[in-house]
């Protein structure tokens, strides 16, 4: 059995859903899975023939439409022209999952500045930009709920990949201002932090590269690398009221490697 075959298939009746990098990967997965549950999805990323792909995919798999629009959640516009259209088309987000990123690996004396930037931006800032472009309506309603995809104990650094460690450690800690700050709004904020996925965006950003990451599934206890099921999964019992009172945590869903992670050298 799927494991998102738990879900109740009406348990996002009503709700609208923003899920940025929802083009591909996780992200892809976690905008079906809403979708297959009853919400309006909006889907966002760079690329719109991976959002045209995207958008066939899901009608083919749940029979339901989902939205799109290109953005890049670094370009203050880009970001202003998603918020126009979800307010003009459905009034405003209740979901928003902040998936969208970039990676790659590059130990930090051979980083370039422009490099650093580059991650910051699309992961932090991202994150930062969409989420309060949707908030002021959640608050409104006292009603939202809002994902930040993460990576596992961000605080302990990311040998080799400097740049997405500090922005995901960032978003980590947003997470946690922003559920203390928006409790009281009837609004929750969590994070999942993945194990290793081998999705396309770590095949091409990530294994190409000489990154020591690559035979991570020796060290996973149960002994085998991640999908973006695993992660749906997670995704979906945290934005569900199964999690009412689950509030600025980062769930780490990585089949135990937190426990045996790979030693790393740069
Ligand atoms: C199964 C086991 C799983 C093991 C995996 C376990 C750990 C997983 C943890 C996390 C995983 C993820 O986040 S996975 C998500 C990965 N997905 C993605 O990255 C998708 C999006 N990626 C991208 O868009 C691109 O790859 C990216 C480079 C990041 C952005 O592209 P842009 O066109 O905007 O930027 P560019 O102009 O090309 O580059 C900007 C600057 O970055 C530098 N730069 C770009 N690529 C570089 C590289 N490889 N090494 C050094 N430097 C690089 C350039 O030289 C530029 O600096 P200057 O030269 O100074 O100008
Ligand atoms: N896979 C893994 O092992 C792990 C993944 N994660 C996290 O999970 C999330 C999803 O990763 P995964 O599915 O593997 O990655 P993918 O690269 O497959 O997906 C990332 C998505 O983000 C989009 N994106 C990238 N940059 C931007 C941008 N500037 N603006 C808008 N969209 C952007 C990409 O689309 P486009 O190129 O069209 O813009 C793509 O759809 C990320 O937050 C990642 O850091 C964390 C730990 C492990």
């Amino acid at each position: 059995m799927d494991p998102e075959d738990f879900f109740n298939p009406k348990l996002f009746d009503g709700e609208v859903a923003v899920v940025t990098g929802g083009a591909s990967g996780i992200g892809l997965r976690i905008a079906r899975a809403l979708t297959a549950r009853g919400a309006e999805v909006m889907i966002t990323s760079r690329s719109i023939e991976r959002l045209e792909a995207a958008e066939l995919e899901i009608a083919a798999r749940t029979g339901r439409i989902v939205s799109s629009l290109p953005c890049d959640v670094r370009e203050a516009d880009d970001v202003d022209r998603l918020q126009d259209f979800v307010m003009s088309r459905f009034g405003g987000a209740s979901i928003v999952v902040n998936n969208a990123a970039a990676n790659f690996f590059t130990p930090a004396e051979r980083m370039t500045r422009r490099a650093f930037d580059t991650v910051v931006q699309a992961d932090l800032y991202g994150t930062f930009a969409v989420t309060q472009a949707f908030v002021g309506h959640m608050i409104e309603q006292r009603h939202g709920n809002i994902l930040n995809i993460t990576i596992v104990q961000p605080e302990r650094g990311f040998p080799g990949f400097s740049h997405s460690g500090a922005a995901k450690a960032g978003i980590l800690s947003l997470t946690c201002s922003w559920a203390f700050e928006w409790g009281r709004h009837g609004i929750r904020v969590n994070g999942i932090a993945p194990g290793p996925v081998p999705t396309r965006g770590v095949a091409e950003n990530m294994l190409a590269t000489d990154s020591p990451f690559a035979d991570d599934a020796r060290h996973v206890p149960l002994g085998r690398l991640g999908t973006p099921e695993d992660i749906t999964s997670a995704a979906l019992f945290l934005l569900s009221p199964a999690a009412s009172w689950i509030t600025g945590v980062n769930l780490v869903v990585d089949g135990g490697l937190f426990l045996n992670p790979p030693v790393t050298d740069s």
